[in-house]
């Protein structure tokens, strides 16, 4: 039982394990709880307190979720971190998806070790201004999974908001595990005293996933943080003619491979043609995709990521996807995204953006 919270099994009309009349009152008699609840010490959970000390210095907490696994939240999180860190912000990136932890590869990270000092746990730095905190810092061998139940996934997230000294942060971005499990019921309950933003919902555009987005958006209703938007990603294969490494004809189920007689055609024909960014969507949206939902849910609409393989490549290098002007089709798109959030719900920051 965590603290403060009223069992599964309690007896109707529970007055709350942190009640002064915890195990004594009428609704308490044939309890299974009642002697622990008559026992236990009263009072505010110490962590929570703890939790609320650290968090003081952070300004903006935003969590980033998606209802299935591979839709892009990491890469969001990742990127969305690098763009705040652009603007000169202090950030923060906490990677809550214990079983899976894909951060420090994405920031670069990878081989990265924690370091201890007196003020707690020191986050590990792409930058001056941007900290990452993960289990993948931790974890002796990579390839090893990590498998734990609730209520020590649960422990370490409570670690991670108590222990690790960010300093003053303008925004924490925590990186959750796909779904509505232990992980998020925890972050929420141990931030919620000190206040979330809201989170931002990942998802792509087919049915398949945006079923699960709704499940999403009624959990965030539920837990009282708000929805800050839905970002669409993999909207479309986005890329530069000339960036095709296979053009193949098909006939009777042969491949033959037309890549360089295309190229070596329109170098010599129409040159200026090779630029043309081609786009074919590779999800259904027929439906109306994630902009349509968000219409019938009541919560915002923040924009489309195409699938662009140069911020596949950024990911796996743990780049960010606005250096270099390498990621063509996704950087403008993710770029407008942060400036929407940035107008919609943070513009008093961007009055001090230097
Ligand atoms: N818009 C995009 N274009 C191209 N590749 C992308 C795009 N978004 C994500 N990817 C790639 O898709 C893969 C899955 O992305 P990512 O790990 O961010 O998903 P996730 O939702 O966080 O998954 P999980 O929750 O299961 O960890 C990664 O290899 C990532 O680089």
């Amino acid at each position: 039982m965590e603290n403060g919270e009223i069992p599964e099994n309690a007896n109707e009309h529970c007055p709350g394990p942190q009640s002064e009349s915890a195990g004594k009152s009428d609704a308490c008699q044939g309890c299974p709880n009642q002697e622990v609840c008559a026992t236990a010490p009263k009072g505010p959970d110490p962590d929570l307190v703890a939790i609320a000390e650290r968090m003081a210095t952070v300004k903006h907490k935003i969590l980033v979720l998606s209802g299935k696994g591979g839709v892009g939240k990491s890469t969001f999180s990742a990127q969305l971190s690098f763009a705040l860190a652009a603007k000169d912000f202090q950030v923060g990136l906490l990677d809550i998806d214990i079983c899976g932890p894909s951060i420090p590869k994405m920031l670069g990270l990878e081989g990265q070790d924690i370091h201890q000092s007196n003020l707690g746990w020191s986050p590990v730095y792409v930058e001056s201004n941007l900290g990452v905190m993960s289990i993948g810092f931790m974890l002796p061998n990579p390839d090893e999974a990590v498998i734990w139940r609730g209520p020590r996934k649960n422990g370490l997230i409570k670690q991670f908001l108590k222990d690790v000294y960010w300093g003053e942060l303008d925004f924490l971005v925590v990186d959750a595990p796909p779904g509505t499990s232990d992980e998020h019921i925890s972050i929420v309950q141990f931030l919620q005293a000190t206040g979330i933003d809201g989170a931002i919902i990942v998802t792509t555009p087919q049915q398949v996933s945006l079923i699960d987005v709704r499940k999403e958006v009624s959990f965030c209703k539920k837990v009282g943080v708000p929805v800050l938007g839905v970002v669409e990603n993999m909207s479309g294969l986005c890329q530069p003619l000339k960036d095709f490494k296979f053009l193949k004809m098909m006939e009777n189920g042969e491949h033959t491979d037309l890549t360089e007689k295309v190229m070596e055609y329109m170098r010599e024909k129409a040159p200026e043609m090779l630029d043309l960014i081609a786009a074919s969507e590779v999800f259904d949206s027929s439906g109306g995709g994630a902009a349509k939902m968000c219409t019938e849910m009541g919560v915002p609409f923040l924009g489309k990521v195409p699938l662009d393989p140069q911020l596949c490549k950024a990911a796996e290098e743990g780049k960010s996807c606005f250096a270099e002007q390498k990621c063509l089709t996704s950087a403008p798109a993710l770029k407008n995204i942060v400036e929407k959030l940035m107008t919609i719900y943070w513009s008093e920051e961007m009055s001090g953006e230097q």
